[in-house]
């Protein structure tokens, strides 16, 4: 029997997504939105209104749900209103290994690769080809862009997002709500809140 999920979101990020449930025999059963209108993605079709509008009449119960936003503070919040239980999807190509564990939520896309011994929290992006190397502990709500390369005992704290193609040396400890840029290698600690670009990367502004 096919597993039955439901996605909350439907733009460019809902639709890997829901491929990647696809791919692995699931059966996507409702897509929300909190804006069906303005939704122009393959996922279009069948979608409804999402929990902003009427929290009490949003179906809390029932198929487990992904949070398909990729804005980490908006996935948070989502999760913060909604009442449900969660799935994740991870793409049959992935190569995670046995000794990680992956928090509820969570996403990981193709080619992704996670090696042993880390910890990646809830509702995180392992994006396309992303490489979160040994002993890394990723918060929850992280999004670790496509091709980024995390070396070992690597720390990302909540609500961070690692933009593509970054690299982070071993032992870095990047704090919660960071931005770092496309590209960025990042070679010392990043202090909660700060946005990193550039090689070597620089604080260039801190969210307030
Ligand atoms: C499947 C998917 O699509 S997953 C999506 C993945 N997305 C990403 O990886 C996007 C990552 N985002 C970036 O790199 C962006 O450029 C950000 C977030 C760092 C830009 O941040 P903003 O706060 O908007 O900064 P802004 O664009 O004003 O740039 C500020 C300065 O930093 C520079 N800068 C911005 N990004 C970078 C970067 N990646 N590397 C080097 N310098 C950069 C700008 O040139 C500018 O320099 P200047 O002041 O000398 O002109």
């Amino acid at each position: 029997m096919k597993n039955k999920v439901r996605i909350y979101g439907a733009g460019g990020h809902s639709q890997v997504i829901k491929e990647v449930l696809e791919n692995n025999n699931c059966i996507v059963t409702d897509t929300f939105d909190d804006k069906p209108e303005s939704v122009h993605h393959a996922s279009k079709n069948n979608v409804v209104g999402g929990a902003r509008k009427d929290l009490n009449a949003f179906p809390h119960e029932g198929d487990p749900v992904i949070i398909a936003v990729g804005i980490n503070a908006e996935r948070a919040e989502i999760a913060g209103f909604l009442n449900c239980t969660y799935e994740k999807a991870i793409h049959q190509s992935a190569i995670i290994s046995s000794t990680s564990t992956i928090g509820e939520g969570t996403v990981v896309f193709a080619g992704a690769i996670i090696q042993p011994n880390t910890s990646i929290g809830k509702h995180v992006i392992i994006n396309t080809g992303a490489s979160v190397d040994h002993d890394n502990i990723i918060g929850d709500y992280a999004h670790i862009s496509p091709k980024a390369a995390l070396c070992g005992h690597v720390e990302v704290g909540e609500g961070s997002h690692v933009g593509v193609g970054a690299v982070v040396i071993p032992k870095v400890k990047i704090g919660k709500w960071c931005t770092i840029g496309a590209g960025t290698i990042v070679l010392k600690d990043v202090p909660d809140y700060s946005t990193v670009v550039g090689n070597p990367g620089k604080v260039i502004k801190t969210k307030k």
